[in-house]
């Protein structure tokens, strides 16, 4: 699905071949610093390499429109804004700027369950809890149904028990649906429990070349 080929981006990132399989769950693992963001930001071409060249089904992403990209590509950013208004229009955002067609409140509910809220449409979002807006943010990236989900620390804000259950439904999701799940995460147990493929990043480098 993703192939990089001696990618360089400024001097925070240089992965000579690195391969991210289609309807897999990959998680990205590595200290502070050490380029994680960066490279979820490449493939959704928020940024561009200097060098080499990256392919998205084996187009290069340099030869895809960025808005078209990205309505497939769907990054949750990893302190993902929350607008003043009820969940509902929170929910709706992401589809109306991307011009994608808005869904019944079945739908969004079904959603909501997904990330296990337990929360009414028209609740205010600005009164939830740290770790409840965290999870409207990934309801509004799931509803937007693309082939890819770029997740920078979905669950930083959630105690282990809850990222546990939350992750664990995004990867049945996932799987269900048969979509693509990057995942940049802090916690190696949740790597090792459920990525098909885990990639360490070292100061910009891969630990293991090749994958
Ligand atoms: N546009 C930029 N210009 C210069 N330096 C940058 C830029 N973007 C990121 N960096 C630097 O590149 C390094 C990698 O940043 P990145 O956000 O990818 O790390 P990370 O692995 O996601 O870290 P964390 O786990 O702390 O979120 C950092 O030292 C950061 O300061």
């Amino acid at each position: 699905m993703f192939l990089f080929k001696e990618v360089k981006y400024k001097d925070i990132l240089n992965i000579k071949a690195l391969t991210i399989k289609n309807h897999q769950v990959t998680c990205i693992v590595g200290e502070s610093g050490s380029g994680k963001t960066t490279l979820l930001r490449l493939l959704n071409k928020l940024i561009s390499c200097d060098s080499g060249e990256i392919l998205y089904q084996e187009q290069s992403l340099s030869a895809i429109n960025s808005v078209e990209l990205r309505r497939n590509v769907v990054m949750l950013p990893q302190s993902p804004a929350i607008f003043s208004g009820s969940i509902k229009d929170n929910l709706l955002i992401g589809l109306k700027f991307s011009e994608k067609q808005l869904v019944s409140d079945d739908k969004l509910s079904e959603v909501l369950k997904v990330v296990k809220l337990n929360k009414k449409l028209d609740e205010y979002a600005e009164r939830l809890s740290g770790g409840e807006k965290q999870r409207v943010a990934l309801a509004r990236v799931i509803l937007m149904d693309p082939e890819v989900l770029l997740l920078d620390e979905p669950s930083s804000a959630l105690d282990e028990e809850t990222e546990h259950t939350i992750i664990e439904a995004l990867v049945n999701y996932t799987k269900d649906n048969n979509k693509t799940l990057i995942m940049v995460t802090h916690s190696k147990k949740i790597a090792n429990h459920f990525a098909d493929e885990v990639i360490e990043i070292k100061k910009g480098m891969l630990f293991k070349e090749g994958m």
